[in-house]
């Protein structure tokens, strides 16, 4: 392992992160020492990798692999039951342990496989995308989708550690590098303009992993979620900034039916609470244009189909900060200044999404 960072969660559940080069090999540390048995969850395309994890940890334990399948379709309760059945079989106790090893559909789904089996076991979450070491590995939001919507069905459950190893990110490809970055982004919409500053002054360089750039903001990213997550874990207050995009973004991916990058509707959820924002007359129009300048320059999306409106506003009526027939929206009172916006007109919701209808 060489130059490793090291973030820390504090609060009630405290976890370190770590961050840096060949960590994957301090895996068996990381565990719990009393796990008897190991169970590693990946998806398809980490096979290999997933088989190399269990010849380097089994010895003193058992480890069993569970390859679910691949992205959005692996966040669903079958599969859920289908880790149950696989921990069942085994008889997996309490002080037995999870691996969650794979992007953040991985991470939330093994996340959730933890928190329930036995009313709870520890999980070692190993990020192996952007999106899920900066945020989605992070802070012990774990779930599943339903029919209706995405993550309706989860739970608060905290990992024991949290092990960003940047040599898994060698085999991504572009597009899903820079779509994971969109959570960097938000990162410095809401809390950390320096992010901001190093997108502009060199995009290509911020998404490449073997750059400075790329260290320091997924560092500054991690940190922001760590002190959110430490401060409200269980989304009673501040932990809602996290959610800036994410309302209509939500309801993009869902529209979508997952065919979307989560990234990618963040981004255009981030321009379209941007431009909320501005209408509302608390963002300058300097800030609102910077949304659309930084994600364009990395090439993600800031528009969406102008006809899906009527059904996007149905589906964001499920967002988990809505509170009876109220929606509730996270917008910015300048960069860095996240707050949230009660039920806005609809009339104003509408004239925010012709700025993103393209
Ligand atoms: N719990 C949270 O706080 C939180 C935060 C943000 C996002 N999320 C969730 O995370 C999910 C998105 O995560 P994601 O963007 O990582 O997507 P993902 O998990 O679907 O992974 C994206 C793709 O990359 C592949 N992949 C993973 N690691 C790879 C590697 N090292 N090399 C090559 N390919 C690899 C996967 O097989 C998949 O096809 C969404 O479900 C979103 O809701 C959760
Ligand atoms: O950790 C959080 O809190 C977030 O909101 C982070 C988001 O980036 C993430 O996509 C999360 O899964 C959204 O949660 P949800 O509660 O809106 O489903
Ligand atoms: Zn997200």
């Amino acid at each position: 392992m060489t130059d490793a960072t090291t973030i820390s969660v504090h609060g009630d559940a405290s976890y370190d992160i770590t961050v840096g080069r060949g960590i994957l090999s301090s895996l068996g540390e990381a565990l719990p020492p009393a796990a008897r048995k190991v169970l590693v969850i990946h998806p398809p395309t980490l096979a290999e990798q997933a088989e190399r994890l269990r010849t380097q940890l089994v010895g003193e334990r058992e480890v069993l692999l569970a390859e679910i399948p691949d992205a959005e379709a692996g966040k669903r309760i079958e599969v859920a039951a289908f880790c149950w059945q696989v921990m069942g079989k085994a008889d997996f106790t309490r002080t037995d342990a999870v691996v969650g090893f794979g992007g953040g559909a991985v991470t939330d789904l093994a996340g959730f496989v933890a928190a329930t089996w036995l009313r709870g076991v520890e999980v070692v979450q190993v990020p192996t995308t952007v999106l899920g070491m900066v945020d989605a590995a992070v802070g012990g939001k774990t779930g599943v989708n339903t029919a209706e919507g995405k993550n309706l069905v989860g739970a608060f459950w905290a990992p024991r550690a949290v092990l960003c190893d940047l040599d898994l990110l060698d085999s991504l490809s572009r597009n899903e590098r820079v779509a994971g970055y969109a959570e960097v982004v938000k990162a410095g919409f809401i809390w950390a303009p320096e992010i901001l500053d190093l997108v502009e002054a060199d995009p290509e360089t911020a998404v490449d992993p073997h750059s400075d750039a790329f260290r320091r903001t997924i560092e500054l990213a991690i940190d922001m979620k760590a002190r959110v997550v430490g401060e409200d874990l269980r989304e009673a207050g501040l932990r809602e900034i996290l959610n800036y995009g994410h309302t209509l973004g939500h309801a993009i991916e869902h529209a979508e039916r997952y065919r979307w990058r989560h990234g990618a509707a963040i981004s255009v959820g981030m321009v379209f609470a941007a431009e909320l924002s501005r209408l509302a007359g608390r963002l300058p129009d300097a800030a609102a244009q910077r949304h659309r300048d930084i994600l364009e320059s990395l090439g993600l999306p800031t528009s969406y189909r102008p006809g899906a409106w009527p059904q996007l506003l149905s589906t964001m009526q499920r967002d988990k900060k809505s509170r009876g027939g109220m929606l509730r929206f996270i917008v910015l009172d300048d960069i860095a200044k996240p707050t949230v916006l009660q039920a806005p007109d609809e009339s104003l919701l509408f004239a925010a999404y012709q700025e993103v209808a393209g």
